[in-house]
């Protein structure tokens, strides 16, 4: 059954909640890339046009149900009222008294930002007082936040049994239409290349979708669990130490299917992580290659750069989630520069999804040269599943 489209709501005069994700990166309370705040403007502006009172609300990051200024929505709605040459104001909290009355204030035209819906441990726990509240007397509510449709919380889930219609946005829309289409049959070989530091989120996904890709590469701090699991020493990286078990298990399956499971062959470590830091890269894994005590692994080594390059260079279709070293530092960005600039000239269908990854690709200034450029990247991945996202399942049918 297809959901409700926000191209068939009448608007006008009435009270919209949107949930976007204005999960952007931030450096110094500086947006560093933008590109989830424009791909919900066709959605502000259509809206906005109709004549809506329109509400939105977001994530920023991980605060752990706690007001923490640091993860405050004050520079995204900034940069959403520079977009759209209007007023943009920002309410000090998502519900309460103070949120309220400026959402009873707004006009048609109009448009209010609430602050972060995380700053309530309520959010995530999908708890129904608290949607009940942010949904207030809003009147339709549409969701937009493709990034966050596979989570199940107040906001994206929650919200919608409180208010009478519920319909997704021009980016979910398209979304699901892209990712849906390319990936239902995908041209072979199908390469996933995972990296990022959302470990325990991101390994699950690994087994499903080795139904489905023919091979994997793997970076990212999630390298490190897979080799610390085979018994490298990893120093002081970023390991999950619980997800141990399940590296290897994953590493069994993939082996018993058949299917082409790259770890890094060696890895770029530092003793600082920071700016100007400097770098050696390990030896080669089963060759006396591993990272030592007081070292940290922070980047593919340049042994991994040519085989990973060599395996992008085969594929046909490639899904990139999750960069594969701190591309944020440039002497750690070498391994996501390459993967970029491999996927880049590759004649394949290359998506790359994750607030991060795009933002790598962004800097790179590779963004054109790639097929689709997905706002999610644990939603498309899991979409990639075949998994229902939560966010879209509790939409209103068409
Ligand atoms: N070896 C590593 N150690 C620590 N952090 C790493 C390492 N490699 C990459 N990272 C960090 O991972 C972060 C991105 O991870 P993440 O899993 O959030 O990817 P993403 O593309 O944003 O996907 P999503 O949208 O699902 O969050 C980057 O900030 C990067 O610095
Ligand atoms: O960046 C993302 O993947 C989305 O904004 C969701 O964030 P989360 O992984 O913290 O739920």
């Amino acid at each position: 059954m297809s959901k409700l489209s926000i191209r068939n709501l009448d608007v006008s005069s009435k009270e919209v909640l949107m949930r976007v994700d204005f999960n952007v990166p931030l450096k110094d309370g500086e947006i560093t890339d933008d590109t989830r705040i424009q791909a919900a403007v066709p959605s502000i502006k259509h809206l906005l046009a109709g004549g809506a009172k329109l509400v939105l609300c977001s994530h920023m990051g991980r605060p752990d149900g706690k007001a923490d200024p640091k993860y405050s929505l004050a520079p995204t709605a900034k940069r959403l009222g520079e977009i759209l040459g209007q007023n943009v104001e920002l309410a000090p909290d998502c519900v309460g008294t103070e949120a309220a009355e400026l959402r009873k204030k707004l006009q048609p035209g109009q448009v209010l930002v609430l602050e972060n819906t995380r700053y309530h441990a309520e959010e995530e726990a999908n708890d129904a007082d608290f949607a009940k509240s942010l949904a207030g007397e809003a009147e339709i509510f549409v969701n937009d936040a493709f990034g966050t449709a596979h989570r199940a919380h107040a906001s994206t889930e929650g919200v919608t049994k409180f208010i009478p219609r519920a319909a997704m946005g021009f980016l979910i829309e398209s979304e699901l239409e892209y990712l849906d289409a390319k990936l239902e049959n995908p041209e072979r070989p199908f390469l996933v290349i995972m990296g990022g530091s959302k470990v325990s989120d991101k390994i699950q996904v690994i087994s499903a979708l080795m139904e489905k890709a023919d091979s994997f590469l793997i970076g990212g701090a999630m390298a490190n669990t897979f080799r610390k699991a085979q018994g490298y020493k990893t120093g002081d990286s970023r390991v999950e130490n619980d997800k141990l078990d399940l590296a290897l298990e994953i590493l069994a399956t993939a082996k018993e299917k058949g299917v082409d499971f790259l770890l890094p062959a060696d890895t770029r470590i530092t003793q600082e992580f920071k700016d100007g830091a400097t770098t050696q890269v390990t030896g080669i894994y089963g060759q006396g290659g591993e990272t030592p005590d007081g070292w940290e692994g922070i980047d593919i080594g340049d042994v991994s750069i040519q085989q990973f390059e060599a395996e992008i260079a085969k594929a046909k279709t490639i899904i990139w989630n999750g960069p594969v070293g701190v591309f944020e530092i440039e002497n750690f960005a070498h391994g996501t520069k390459a993967i970029a600039e491999a996927m880049a000239k590759s004649d394949a269908v290359t998506i790359v999804g994750g607030g991060d990854s795009v933002t790598a690709v962004n800097k790179f200034g590779l963004d054109d040269k790639m097929t689709f450029i997905s706002t999610g990247g644990g939603a498309s991945l899991e979409l990639l599943e075949g998994k229902t996202l939560p966010g879209v399942a509790a939409l209103s049918e068409a």
